[in-house]
């Protein structure tokens, strides 16, 4: 240990290897007081929001944060589990199944752990326990696999900005997409593939990616193609890519009044009846973990506007969550990007190197206890 505690590297102990593992975060609680504090920071970023600061200041302060916390707590609370919010909760089984998959393949120490980008627990916390484990290599992968300026790009500002204030800066890579990555296709398949074997085809299959307003595309951001890519692959794998009717794509949880990316999910779902179709699945390939977004938003009220609109049967696909070949999924994107990292060489002799380090790390010490 040197003076600040932490594992001392000189003596040759190899260094951990330290994977954050990011999503959006969630409020602390299902209530109003905890939403306000949770949207008043995820709503004042400006990649999430990029009005001008001062108008939107007076519209967040005045309109929005007086009316929403309510009503977005009542969601909450209808989808809230007894250990917490599942999005909290399936993250913390995600960095478990990484861990358990990173420990046994990367020859070196390595050590999962998680960060929000609001809320809890918080990017500077995550970071700061993989420093605290001696991690002096960092891969940042943001749970995002289509990436988003509002998501991803907003996740490595806050990386960034919490490494200003550190005096020794880890080397660190950023995961900035992978949603075409083969295995996370099959995994995306093969989850609707087990829901067809349990509940039957549906007539439509249909594709809802969080949207982002319209503006953003325009000015560059490549999430809209992303998402189009996704779910063209997923079809693939389905056998059914060129069969355009059993299909598509749309977009939901579009916020204010502004234009947004379209198909809209929710005029996409109340449409879908009229052109007959009867049954409808939704799968939501963006989301790595099941939310707010996924179970209230798409498995209540979108299954009560199919049903109100004259559909018959309505099903949501559960996002990948912590399924097995999710976890082998996302361990080898991990792999991917540590490659060259001494760490995670495969003919790197971590245990050889532990025990020379703590052979250093003695030999040191009773040269320090003689003086
Ligand atoms: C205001 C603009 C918003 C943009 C742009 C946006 C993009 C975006 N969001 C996700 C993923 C999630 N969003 C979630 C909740 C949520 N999103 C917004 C607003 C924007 N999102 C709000 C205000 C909320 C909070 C809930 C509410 O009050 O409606 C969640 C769920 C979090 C949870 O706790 O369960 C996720 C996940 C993506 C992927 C994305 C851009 C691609
Ligand atoms: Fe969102
Ligand atoms: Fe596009």
């Amino acid at each position: 240990m040197n003076y600040l505690g932490e594992p001392d590297y000189r003596h040759g102990t190899p260094q951990t290897l330290g994977i954050l593992v990011t999503n959006l975060g969630t409020p602390d609680a299902p209530t109003r007081s905890a939403l306000r504090r949770y949207l008043k920071q995820f709503l004042w970023d400006p990649r999430v929001v990029d009005a001008p600061r001062p108008l939107w200041w007076v519209i967040l302060n005045g309109i929005i944060l007086n009316t929403r916390p309510q009503k977005s707590a009542a969601k909450y609370a209808s989808i809230w589990w007894e250990e917490g919010s599942p999005l909290l909760v399936i993250t913390k089984r995600q960095q478990e199944g990484l861990q358990e998959r990173l420990s046994a393949s990367v020859p070196g120490p390595v050590k999962v752990a998680i960060a929000m980008r609001y809320g809890n627990p918080s990017i500077a916390a995550g970071l700061d326990e993989l420093r605290r484990a001696g991690a002096r290599r960092i891969l940042i992968l943001p749970m995002y696999p289509q990436y988003a300026a509002s998501t991803t790009a907003s996740t490595f500002d806050e990386v960034t900005n919490t490494l200003r204030q550190w005096r020794w800066v880890p080397e660190v890579r950023f995961v900035m997409s992978y949603h075409t990555d083969p295995h996370y296709i099959q995994s995306v398949a093969n989850s609707i593939r087990e829901y067809w074997a349990e509940h039957g085809e549906a007539d439509h299959l249909l594709f809802s990616f969080h949207g982002i307003p319209q503006k953003y595309l325009e000015e560059g951001d490549p999430y809209h193609c992303f998402c189009r890519a996704t779910a063209r692959l997923v079809t693939e794998k389905l056998g059914m890519a060129n069969d355009s009717d059993r299909w598509s794509v749309c977009f939901q949880s579009r916020f204010g009044k502004a234009q947004w990316l379209t198909p809209y999910t929710q005029e996409t779902i109340k449409g879908l009846p009229a052109k007959g179709v009867k049954s409808l699945h939704v799968v939501c390939p963006g989301f790595s973990a099941d939310c707010l977004e996924t179970l209230e938003e798409i498995a209540d009220e979108g299954e009560e506007d199919f049903l109100h609109a004259g559909g018959e049967k309505f099903g949501y696909i559960p996002a990948l969550n912590a399924r097995d070949d999710h976890m082998d999924a996302v361990a080898a994107v991990i792999q991917q990007h540590i490659q060259g990292w001494p760490e995670a060489q495969s003919d790197y002799d971590g245990e050889s190197l532990r025990q020379e380090g703590e052979r250093a790390r003695e030999r040191a010490l009773a040269i320090g206890s003689k003086n």
